[in-house]
């Protein structure tokens, strides 16, 4: 009988909660605000120090997405990298600010984990986004988020993919942990998104609390959500949208898709049925920040995902 051996993790001191990386979607950015103005005290376990931030301040002085460019897609190491121009965007800056006070990226020095709080027009629920299938730390601290949340979903989106992943903000700590909470209009603060995503970072944070202190966890199995591929709106000339998200699609964020099964509806009453050969499960559908990207919804693979045991490692 062999069992798995034990994953030993250093221990996770420094955090960061971003809100505002995307400057109108105002859960995360309220919360953040809230968090800097009492003292952090919600934020704060024994053994770690959580900093609450505003990522993007001029977006969410002007409640937009970005300024120039959308900081959630600028940490790629070239431009973290590249000496800057007084021309150069906005965001292109900034996400060098944050990497130096939150990484260096992929640096000993980086912070340990950064939750990075963000919202979507989509009904998808509670949503982690993770970008490493295999980093048993992350994998273990949302399971244990899964079942506190428990009856309630909350659902594992994993962007690792060899062309799709883009490089986040989070992705500068060693353990990224994206928040997206859904369905709430950009702009708009609702009470039941806000709690939702509130009660993620106090059990995320509790768990890391427990890491620290020498807990160990058993070896445990994580339902994730794939991203296999993004699909555009049908277009016409000029560009233009010609069909809409069909009402069957819509607010079903990962329930199946079936080949054949709708996907658009035209102008006309036309129905554009999906023609994929398998089953896939779509989420962030009729996203409004995804339209300028050509992204209706994107499409996803269940996977079950493995972690092995875990116990703080002390030097
Ligand atoms: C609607 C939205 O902004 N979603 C995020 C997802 C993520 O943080 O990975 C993004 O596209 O950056
Ligand atoms: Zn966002």
């Amino acid at each position: 009988m062999s069992s798995s051996p034990l994953a030993q993790v250093p221990p996770v001191r420094k955090v960061a909660v971003f809100g505002g990386t995307h400057g109108n979607e105002l859960s995360g950015v309220h919360l953040v605000k809230h968090w800097q103005q009492e003292g952090a005290t919600e934020v704060q376990r024994p053994g770690l120090v959580a900093k609450p931030f505003v990522a993007n301040p001029r977006a969410v002085e002007k409640c937009c997405r970005y300024v120039d460019c959308d900081l959630n897609r600028a940490f790629e190491p070239v431009n973290l990298g590249k000496a800057l121009v007084e021309s150069a965007p906005y965001e292109v800056r900034r996400a060098q600010e944050i990497n130096r006070e939150f990484g260096p990226k992929g640096t000993p020095e980086a912070y340990d984990l950064i939750f990075d709080l963000h919202n979507t027009t989509a009904n998808m629920g509670a949503t982690l986004v993770l970008e490493n299938s295999r980093d048993d730390f992350t994998l273990q601290m949302c399971s244990y988020i899964k079942e506190a949340l428990a009856p309630e979903d909350c659902r594992v989106f994993l962007i690792e993919h060899p062309h799709l992943k883009y490089a986040t903000t989070r992705s500068i700590a060693k353990h990224p942990v994206g928040v997206e909470v859904g369905p709430q209009p950009h702009g708009v603060l609702r009470a039941d998104i806000l709690e939702k995503m509130r009660r993620i970072v106090r059990h995320g944070l509790d768990f890391i609390e427990m890491f620290n202190a020498g807990k160990t966890f058993p070896p445990c199995t994580v339902e994730a959500y794939r991203i296999v591929d993004r699909m555009d709106y049908p277009r016409g000339k000029n560009d233009e949208i010609t069909a809409l998200i069909h009402p069957n699609l819509q607010d079903n964020d990962w329930q199946p898709l079936h080949p054949g099964d709708p996907i658009f509806l035209t102008m006309e009453g036309e129905t554009i049925p999906y023609a994929g050969d398998t089953t896939v499960y779509p989420t962030f559908v009729n996203e409004a920040a995804y339209y300028e990207k050509r992204q209706a919804f994107v499409t996803t693979v269940k996977e079950t995902l493995r972690a092995r045991g875990l116990r703080v490692f002390q030097k």
